[in-house]
């Protein structure tokens, strides 16, 4: 583990990962640096999305660590990924991954009760997250009825009342203007700000561009 003015740093250790015969990535060696956001890149199928699955603990790559806040993610038991899923981790994904048919309040309330958060200490931390994003005062309006920008803003709402020190992003700004992709991205920002690593998958060369370190598949 690598400790960096008080927080951690993510760290694969000769990561690998094969299907079958087919090997994605082969002796993974990377650092994303809490506050920094770091571009993951490589052609359609170099295995990004992957990558991040693994650091998310969504699937076991074929061989090496992954290590973040002291803890080997890789030899998690059950439990302790659930907590670690609940207490650090915030994914961001290119489809928003919201439930359409209820209301931007609900969608994030979900994360506010998860943190046990409640009541007027809840709605305060709602109304911030909505002014932070850009939808101040829309807590009624449902998902299905806002554009693809507003959705991935009330995905990014979501992330920041849950204050992950850990976040995922695959893709996050493939489906948006750009607009909307400065907004995500100065966002995302913020949340390194805060002392979040932040992994950012993306075929986009301005946003990798925005970002302090590149990590390339290819
Ligand atoms: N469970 C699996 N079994 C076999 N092959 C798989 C499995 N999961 C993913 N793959 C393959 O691994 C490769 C990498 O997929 P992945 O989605 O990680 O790539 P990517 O770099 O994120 O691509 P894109 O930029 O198109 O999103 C793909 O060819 C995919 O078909």
């Amino acid at each position: 583990m690598t400790r960096v003015g008080g927080t951690t740093m993510l760290e694969t250790n000769d990561l690998t990962m094969t299907y079958g015969e087919r090997t994605l990535w082969r002796g993974l060696d990377l650092t994303s640096k809490p506050g920094q956001l770091t571009a993951l890149t490589g052609p359609s199928g170099s295995g990004k999305s992957t990558l991040l699955n693994c650091m998310g603990l969504l699937e076991q790559p074929t061989s090496g660590e992954i290590w973040f806040d002291g803890q080997e993610l890789t030899r998690m038991r059950p439990r302790a990924v659930r907590r670690f899923r609940r207490d650090h981790l915030g994914y961001l994904f290119q489809n928003y991954a919201l439930v359409e048919n209820a209301t931007i309040a609900q969608n994030i309330d979900v994360a506010l009760q998860a943190r046990g958060v409640r009541g007027a200490a809840a709605r305060t931390a709602l109304s911030e997250s909505l002014e932070r994003v850009g939808l101040a005062g829309r807590e009624g309006d449902r998902v299905s009825r806002l554009s693809g920008g507003e959705q991935q803003r009330v995905a990014v709402a979501r992330l920041i009342v849950k204050e992950p020190s850990l976040v995922l992003a695959d893709e996050p700004t493939g489906a948006l203007d750009h607009g909307n992709t400065e907004t995500v991205v100065s966002l995302l920002r913020g949340l390194a700000d805060n002392g979040a690593c932040v992994v950012i998958a993306t075929h986009d060369d301005w946003v990798c561009e925005q970002c302090d370190d590149t990590v390339s598949l290819d």
